[in-house]
C-alpha cells in the first residue's frame, strides 16, 4: 500500500471565501483531491450532482446515517451535509493529499477521529465585509443571508480550536498563506517518515 497523504480541514462562515481560495490552491496544486460531500440542500445554478456535492434527499441522508456511512455530518444552517467514510478513505490510502471543505462541527469530529488532520479557518476581514461578499455572491436570498450571517458568530467562536487561522482580506495574500500551511506540512510529515525509515534501518526492521 502506497502511503496515506495528509488531511487538511478548512472552515469558515459561509462568505468569508473559502471555496474561492480552495478553488484557486487546487489550479496550483494538483496534489491536493477534494472531497465531494453529500448535503439534503439544493444545488445552486451551475452546481452538478457528483461535482460540488451529492445532492441527496432526506431519507437517502438518514439511510446513510443509520448504515455509519459518514466519518463526520453536521446541521449546517439548516440543511445536513456530511464527509462519506468512502469519499476519504479511498483518496488518503492511495497518498493524496485530501482538503475538506466543511463547517466546524464536522472539522472537530475530523480531529476526533483523525488527530493528525490539519485544521484550518478562514476568517472574514469584517462584519461589513462578510454581508458584502454574501450580497455580491448574488446565490442566496436575503433569508438565508441573514441566518448566515447570524451563524457566523457562533462559527467564528471557534477558531481557537484550529491549528491556524487566515484572514481572507487580500485574496493573493490568503492564497499565499493556505500554500504555505499545506507547504509546511508536507514537509514536516516527510520528515518524519524519513526519521522513521532511518530507524527502523538502524533496527533492521524492514
Ligand atoms: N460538517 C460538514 N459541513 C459541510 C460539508 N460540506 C459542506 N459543509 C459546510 O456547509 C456550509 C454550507 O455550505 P454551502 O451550502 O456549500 O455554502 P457556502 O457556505 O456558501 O459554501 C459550509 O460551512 C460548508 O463548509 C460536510 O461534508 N460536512
Ligand atoms: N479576498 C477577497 N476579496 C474580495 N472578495 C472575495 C475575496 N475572497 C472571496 N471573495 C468573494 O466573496 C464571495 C464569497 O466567496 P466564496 O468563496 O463563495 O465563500 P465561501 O465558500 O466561504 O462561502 C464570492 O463572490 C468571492 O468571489
Amino acid at each position: 500500500m502506497q502511503h496515506p497523504g495528509n488531511l487538511f480541514v478548512v472552515a469558515a462562515p459561509s462568505g468569508a471565501g473559502k471555496s474561492s481560495l480552495v478553488k484557486a490552491l487546487r489550479e496550483l496544486d494538483a496534489h491536493v483531491s477534494p472531497s465531494v460531500s453529500h448535503t439534503t440542500r439544493a444545488p445552486r445554478g451551475q452546481e452538478k450532482h457528483g461535482r460540488e456535492y451529492f445532492f441527496a434527499s432526506e431519507q437517502e441522508f438518514d439511510a446513510m446515517v443509520a448504515n455509519n456511512a459518514f466519518v463526520e455530518w453536521a446541521n449546517v444552517h439548516g440543511k445536513r451535509y456530511g464527509t462519506s467514510k468512502r469519499a476519504l478513505a479511498d483518496r488518503l490510502a492511495g497518498g493524496a493529499d485530501v482538503l475538506l471543505e466543511i463547517d466546524y462541527q464536522g472539522a472537530l469530529q475530523v480531529k476526533q477521529a483523525f488527530p493528525e488532520a490539519v485544521l484550518i479557518f478562514i476568517l472574514p476581514p469584517s462584519w461589513e465585509e462578510l454581508r458584502a461578499r454574501l450580497e455580491n455572491r448574488g446565490e442566496d436570498s436575503p433569508e438565508v443571508i441573514e441566518l448566515r450571517l447570524k451563524n457566523a458568530s457562533e462559527e467564528m467562536a471557534q477558531v481557537g480550536k484550529f491549528d491556524f487561522v487566515i484572514i481572507n482580506e487580500l485574496f493573493e495574500t490568503a492564497l499565499f498563506d493556505l500554500k504555505a500551511i499545506i507547504h509546511a506540512q508536507r514537509l514536516k510529515y516527510a520528515a518524519q517518515r524519513s526519521a522513521r525509515a532511518d530507524t527502523f534501518a538502524s533496527l533492521n526492521i524492514t
